[in-house]
């Protein structure tokens, strides 16, 4: 047994750590324990909670208002992993800025980054974006569909990245993207780079986007990134999704070409 004086000695530190890290636990309420408890009571998944939510309350055709309705769930419901719209800021900007005429998304989820990107590219461009989980990518199509846009300026290709991605040019016609927005697993980040670099998808001066370099982070990403020599990289920092709190970035790589 911890005797009653060790136990309150302990207390102070307790405290502190849980003032500390008060918003990750809050995180870890609402992008976890809120989440599983929901599914279990209602029978339904999140992403399909919060589709069922946008197509009630958004307004057919109008992807910023669509992307607004995700962000009123996410704000006011439950956490959902979306880009967001801090971060989605700064993904838009860069997208308009560099102008590809073929963008390549990792990790589609609900469709909210694609949306967000689909929404900004120029008259004749085209997105493909790549989810595995057959839920996600059933609510992602219906978003999309529903934001207006059709298979031919955004293409849902169902599968895991790293399957995808060799087949990209003979299955997609794919012959090299400009512009690459990973969000998916952070532990593929890497690998996927790699990929895409020993498939020859990557064009000259092509944009490649990392979400979430801070938290939870991609430490070999971004070390490669910066130490290859094929890259020119920055770090754009910005807080996560819906926790204005919680630090973190997105890398943005700019490619060089093969060395
Ligand atoms: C953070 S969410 C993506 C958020 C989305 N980009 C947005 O902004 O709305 C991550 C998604 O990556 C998907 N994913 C996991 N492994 C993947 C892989 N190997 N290839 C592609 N997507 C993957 C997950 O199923 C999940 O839907």
């Amino acid at each position: 047994m911890v005797s009653p004086a060790i136990a309150l000695a302990f207390l102070p530190f307790l405290i502190t750590l849980l003032i500390r890290y008060r918003h990750y636990l809050v995180l870890l309420y609402r992008a976890v324990l809120l989440g599983w408890l929901q599914d279990r009571l209602t029978g339904v998944p999140r992403e399909q909670r919060a589709f069922q939510y946008v197509l009630t309350h958004a307004i057919p055709g109008d992807p910023q208002h669509i992307l607004h309705t995700f962000d009123q769930w996410s704000y006011h419901c439950e956490h959902l992993s979306c880009v967001g719209p801090l971060k989605g800021k700064i993904v838009e900007k860069l997208l308009c800025e560099r102008a590809p005429r073929t963008v390549l998304e990792l990790g589609t989820y609900c469709g909210y980054g694609t949306v967000l990107m689909a929404a900004a590219l120029q008259p004749g461009a085209r997105l493909y974006t790549v989810e595995p989980n057959p839920q996600h990518a059933s609510v992602a199509e219906k978003v999309i569909r529903l934001a207006g846009f059709d298979e031919q300026t955004v293409e849902l290709i169902v599968g895991h990245s790293e399957e995808v991605i060799p087949q990209l040019r003979e299955q997609h016609g794919l012959q090299s993207v400009d512009f690459v927005f990973m969000d998916h697993w952070k532990r593929c980040y890497l690998r996927d780079l790699k990929l895409l670099e020993e498939n020859g998808l990557l064009a000259d001066r092509a944009t490649v986007l990392a979400d979430n370099v801070v938290f939870p982070g991609a430490p070999h990403f971004l070390q490669y990134a910066k130490t290859c020599g094929k890259y020119r990289c920055r770090v754009h920092r910005a807080s996560l999704e819906y926790c204005r709190a919680i630090p973190d970035g997105i890398a943005e790589l700019c490619y060089a070409g093969a060395r």
